[in-house]
């Protein structure tokens, strides 16, 4: 029989997931359930019948996970329970207490709960997917992986941040990361890629979706990251202003008499694209840039500015580069972020080369000219199977 694990990544407003066969990587259904609790809902399912649309409410994620069993019943493939070798759910913080995937029971959910303040978009999401998958496939073994675990290889020197040594222990108060399933996954693609083992290469990971970060991996191990306590240290994002002076935040609630609660919502959710340029999504920041908003081309240059620091500070960690990976959203699919972000590095060895750069990649494949010292690649991430194949690992070694 194949091995078929179910993958769940719920975010604050979506439920993202795929049905994995293992073995050979097929993907035999995948879906999105957007917008839960708006009064508008987006369903999508594609399986072995071709792609579902459906637009209604969707109140809850309980409600969003009995939606997608619904689909599969509909429009297959038939999920049957004792086909299912687990359920593999992405979880973003996992904080001190979670170094690798762990099989959930009522223990481990309390805990990734009590992690949401060290997530606070992303956590309390992750529960629910939890809760409700638990409630469908009471049977099966769920698995958490975390964006977290693939961090915990950081010396000191990289996740300390330099304040009262005795608050931070308190608190826990250190950097954590995230992506790391992400950044795991397309370093070692691209460690393959290059003929050589995770052991040998020195690769600086770009993952830039609507939640963008940067991870320095040498010889395998994640060294340096950028996100830091929470996913909202390092570039600029969708929404979230990556980093900033902290004494914004001392000034805005002295002058402006902002709330801790107005503080998090203003840089979690209505900074980074959106507060600069109005657009979120980059697709639609290009499209101001073309009508002629300077906002929108500023906003592009803050963002092309803070990547090309950080890949200027990792090429430092990491004292060689032999590649530098773009992923996710916007580094598959934006040649002008990529083309953008690395500009003016030649004398570094980085360089992009127009005509392989073009348009939307959809495989693993080199954008640097030939003979470029460091090499330039796009590598579309597939979190899912990372999620999927880790599950099984768990379950196997349990
Ligand atoms: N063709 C495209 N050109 C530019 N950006 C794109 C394109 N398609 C998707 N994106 C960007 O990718 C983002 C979503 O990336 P994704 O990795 O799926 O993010 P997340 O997992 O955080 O939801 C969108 O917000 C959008 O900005
Ligand atoms: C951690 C994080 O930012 O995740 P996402 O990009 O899915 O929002
Ligand atoms: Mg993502």
């Amino acid at each position: 029989m194949s091995t078929r694990v179910l993958v769940i990544n719920s975010g604050s407003s979506s439920i993202k997931y795929q049905l994995l066969d293992v073995e050979t990587h097929e993907a035999l259904a995948t879906g999105l359930v957007e917008r839960i609790g708006q009064p508008t809902g987006k369903l999508k399912h594609t399986g072995p019948a071709g792609t579902t649309t459906l637009e209604q409410p969707v109140p809850d994620h309980e409600a969003g996970m009995a939606m997608v069993l619904q689909l599969f019943e509909e429009h297959g493939p038939r999920l049957v329970e004792s086909e299912l070798t687990a359920v593999g759910h992405r979880i973003v913080q996992g904080g001190s207490v979670f170094a690798g995937p762990a099989v959930i029971d009522d223990a481990v959910l309390q805990q990734i709960d009590d992690l949401s303040s060290l997530a606070p978009l992303h956590n309390p999401a992750n529960v629910a997917g939890v809760r409700a998958a638990r409630h469908a496939f009471p049977s099966t073994p769920h698995v958490a992986v975390f964006d977290t675990a693939f961090h915990s290889t950081l010396e000191p020197a990289a996740y300390e941040y330099a304040i009262d040594r005795e608050v931070a222990r308190r608190y826990a108060i250190r950097r954590y990361g995230a992506h790391g399933t992400s950044h795991l996954y397309v370093s070692r693609q691209a460690a393959a890629f290059l003929g050589k083992d995770p052991s040998e290469v020195n690769v600086i990971v770009l993952h830039l979706g609507n939640g963008a970060s940067a991870t320095a991996v040498r010889g395998g191990r994640s060294v340096e990251t950028s996100m830091g306590l929470t996913p909202l240290e390092g570039l600029v994002m969708g929404t979230r202003s990556g980093d900033l002076d902290p004494a914004v935040l001392f000034h805005l609630a002295r002058v402006a008499g902002m709330s801790i609660d107005e503080l998090d919502d203003l840089l979690n959710r209505r900074s980074g694209m959106l507060g600069l340029s109005g657009h979120t999504d980059m697709r639609d920041v290009h499209a101001a840039v073309e009508a002629g908003d300077e906002n929108a081309r500023t906003a592009l240059d803050v963002y092309y500015h803070r990547i090309k620091g950080y890949v200027g500070s990792y090429y430092a960690h990491l004292g060689r580069v032999d590649a530098i990976v773009f992923t996710a959203g916007i580094g598959e699919n934006d040649d002008l972020v990529r083309a953008g972000a690395l500009a003016g590095l030649e004398r570094l060895g980085i360089e992009v080369d127009p005509e392989r750069n073009a348009g939307r990649i959809t495989e693993e494949k080199v954008i640097s000219p030939d003979g470029a010292e460091v090499t330039v690649l796009v590598i579309p991430t597939n979190e899912e199977l990372e999620i999927a194949r880790q599950a099984v690992e768990t379950i196997s070694a349990g």
